[in-house]
């Protein structure tokens, strides 16, 4: 009967299920939300089809359905919702997705249907900034930092004195001033972004990458490898700019939207007004405008995190993913999934082009390009005439630090000269805290977190030992833990915090800033951080990785990198090529406009592959030797890996669970499965841990031995596996 139809709820089943039509009433098609029984609760789903495109992957990966229920069982759908359908492309990337990664359909739905963007939100009063805005207006402190804290959209009166950390005053006499006009937050207030805006001339080598990206139609994938400061941004803006010329919407997915202040107001230069933001921290109220105003065509572009690619866009004619490379667009937790591959389907689904843009793109991307998936531009200059600056390594054996502290002589040096030139200068250590490890000089016991297998890290300036793991903490004890010793407690290794007292000792005239995520949260600490080093309010900074994040610093000239081996070791698949990419971006911060950068790498082994590769500034060789390395034994991107995590509170049952999984393993030409054995992490959030790895050549899909293979291990009670398809992260 026709009138029976597939509704997904977001859940955790197998499939939509089925529901009847009441008498008399139209069928609601596809996409529509809808209220339904489901046992004695009233639920949401929306209605889903059978039967649809499922890409490359066999038919059986699709959400093919749940059990059928006879017909003179079906109950009734109890109420059509009135809200934004959700769009055909959403629903068969959502069944797309849900395969892929193995996850029930519903969970993957429940990402993009947002039940809290129903009801439309009450009227509410705010500000924001005047349009056109009067660039010549010179402004005191305050005012400036009220105009930043509205570049990412308006606010409330109240939520902008905080941001902007100015009291009411100063935004009524801005509106007073016509710098701010009032709006009302609950409808959406988005002005369209103007792809004729006057925007900065490109070169002529922009120019041409410009204009081929402009000229892409349909499906079609293509990397933007530029140079650190080679404007690939000004690229894709043009891209971007054609899209909404063709009267379509666009994506830009960024890895890490709290760290885009700098990003936004190129926008707002190029496009004269702000993008719609998207991501998880959003407040509830700017997440129900932006999911309303993207459904019904309002916001025209949208910049947000990887949740993004969830959204109801009707009118989708671009998606430009920032950064590729980036780890962060992998999510590890609920849904696994990496943004930038689902980007690309996306893409597909929706016949749209497609940029990857980087200075340092990942070897998958790499091997798309080789294998003319990909199509590929480059920028092989810097913007304005800037050079790339000169890397060299600093061989620690040579010249090491002074007993206890950590910054070999040369970059002491390195950095007083710069200084002294009036020059700013950036130390980088990507490990947070004071030090990684506390020592008990008596009896030799490390202090560990009690939930995983990690070292606590010490904070000294919170008086805490911290897992970056689980989040536990605890203040630093007096005496040794295990014999009880008294001052015996060493704290073993630098982290920023340790490096920034070193720093103050050494520098004590330099006006220091420590830019790491627990020092800076949220999006405006970020900005005001990069307001003040673009303002030359900041000699020296000392960072985390967040400092190798985009940012355009135009007086940074020197980059000191004070564990370039950090990283290189492990067991992970990608330490080396993550390594390098950091590296080369963290590098690819100085000397970007007219005074020449330098980069010190300090390390102990110097002739490792990628130190000697990010001196010679040879990326692409180092890439190729990666790829050699990786094609023989079908490591990824030259076959398929899928993770299998066993976990369970006791040891006992993680091992029977894995021991299972071992014996079932499926076997076959070009299928091979490694473990189990315990994972990196052995003991995660009081869980016990263990691994297995399914390796198939390239040509093999694993969602369908994957399936199989669970269903024949039949891993009930207290052990849980969770699959990680193209892992990232191998802890
Ligand atoms: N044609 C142009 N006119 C004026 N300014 C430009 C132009 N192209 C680039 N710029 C400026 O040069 C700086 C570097 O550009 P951009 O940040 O896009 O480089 P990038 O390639 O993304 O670098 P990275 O990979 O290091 O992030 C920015 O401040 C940008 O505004
Ligand atoms: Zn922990």
């Amino acid at each position: 009967m026709s009138d029976r139809i597939p509704v997904l709820l977001p859940y955790p089943f197998e499939g939509p299920f089925d529901y009847a039509v009441p008498l008399g009433a139209v069928a609601p098609p596809p996409g529509t939300l809808v209220q339904v029984p489901l046992g004695r609760r009233e639920v949401l789903g929306i209605v889903w089809s059978r039967g649809q495109d499922s890409g490359p992957w066999p038919a059986e990966l699709t959400t093919a359905g749940a059990r059928p229920v006879s017909h003179n069982r079906l109950r009734p759908i109890s109420a059509v919702i009135d809200a934004p359908p959700m769009p055909d492309d959403l629903r068969r990337f959502v069944d797309w997705l849900a395969a892929y990664t193995l996850t029930p359909p519903g969970l993957v739905m429940a990402m993009a249907m947002r039940t809290n963007a129903i009801t439309p939100p009450p009227p509410l009063a705010g500000w924001a900034l005047a349009e056109p805005w009067p660039e010549t207006t010179r402004l005191t402190a305050q005012r400036a930092r009220v105009r930043e804290a509205l570049a990412a959209g308006p606010l409330t009166t109240r939520g902008l004195a905080e941001a902007a950390g100015v009291g009411d005053g100063v935004i009524r006499g801005m509106g007073q001033a016509g710098l701010l006009r009032a709006v009302d937050l609950s409808t959406p207030a988005f002005t369209a972004p103007d792809p004729d805006h006057p925007g900065p001339v490109l070169s002529s080598e922009q120019r041409a990458a410009a204009d081929e990206l402009r000229a892409v139609r349909g499906f079609g994938v293509t990397l933007l490898e530029g140079v650190t400061g080679s404007g690939k941004t000004e690229v894709y803006f043009e891209a971007i700019a054609e899209a909404l010329r063709q009267g379509r919407q666009a994506l830009v997915l960024l890895p890490e939207i709290a760290l885009s202040a700098q990003w936004l107001e190129r926008f707002r230069q190029r496009f004269g007004v702000a993008p719609t933001v998207w991501h998880s921290d959003l407040g509830s109220r700017r997440r129900r405008i932006a999911w309303r105003a993207v459904a019904d065509g309002s916001a025209r572009v949208v910049v947000g995190a990887r949740s993004a690619l969830f959204l109801p866009f009707g009118e989708l004619g671009l998606i430009v993913v920032d950064e590729e490379h980036e780890t962060a667009f992998k999510q590890e937790e609920g849904v696994t999934y990496h943004a930038r591959d689902m980007a690309v389907v996306r893409a597909r689904l929706a016949d749209i082009p497609i940029v990857l843009a980087s200075a340092t793109p990942s070897l998958e991307t790499r091997a798309n390009v080789e294998a003319g998936r990909y199509r590929h531009l480059r920028l092989a200059r810097r913007h304005g005439g800037a050079t790339l600056p000169e890397v060299a390594a600093i061989d620690m054996r040579a010249h090491p630090p002074e007993r206890g502290a950590f910054l070999s002589p040369v970059l002491v040096d390195a950095v007083r000269e710069h200084l002294g030139r009036g020059e700013q200068a950036l130390l980088f250590l990507n490990r947070r805290g004071y030090a990684p490890l506390t020592l008990c000089r008596t009896c030799g016991h490390r202090i560990e977190c009690p939930n995983c297998t990690a070292w606590l890290v010490e904070h000294r300036a919170r008086a805490r030992l911290a897992c970056h793991h689980c989040g536990y903490s605890a203040p630093i004890p007096e005496l040794c833990p295990s014999c009880g010793a008294a001052h015996s407690l060493t704290p073993i290794g630098p982290g920023v915090e340790r490096i920034t007292d070193e720093a103050a000792a050494l520098f004590p005239q330099a006006r220091r800033l420590v830019m790491a995520s627990d020092t800076l949260v949220g999006p405006d600490a970020a900005a005001r951080a990069a307001g003040a080093i673009a303002a030359r309010e900041v000699d020296l900074v000392i960072g985390t990785q967040i400092v190798a994040k985009g940012w355009h610093f135009p007086h940074l000239t020197l980059v000191g990198v004070v564990d370039a081996d950090l990283g290189l070791s492990g067991g992970d698949l990608r330490a080396a090529e993550r390594t390098v990419q950091l590296l080369h971006q963290v590098a690819g911060r100085a000397g970007r406009a007219e005074a020449p950068g330098r980069v010190l790498l300090q390390s102990w082994m110097p002739e490792h592959p990628a130190t000697v590769a990010l001196v010679a500034g040879d990326l692409d060789g180092f890439m190729a030797r990666e790829a050699a390395q990786r094609r023989p034994g079908h490591w990824p991107p030259y076959g398929r890996l899928a993770a299998l995590i066993v976990s369970a509170d006791a040891a006992t049952d993680a091992d029977a669970a894995a021991r299972r999984l071992g014996q079932t393993a499926p076997k076959g030409d070009g299928i091979e499965v490694l473990g189990p054995a315990p994972a990196p992490l052995a003991l995660l959030r009081g869980r016990h841990r263990r691994r297995l790895l399914l390796r198939t050549r390239r040509d093999i899909a694993v969602q369908p031995i994957l399936r199989a293979w669970l269903a024949e291990a039949a891993i009930r009670g207290a052990a849980r596996v969770d699959i990680d398809v193209d892992p990232v992260s191998f802890l």
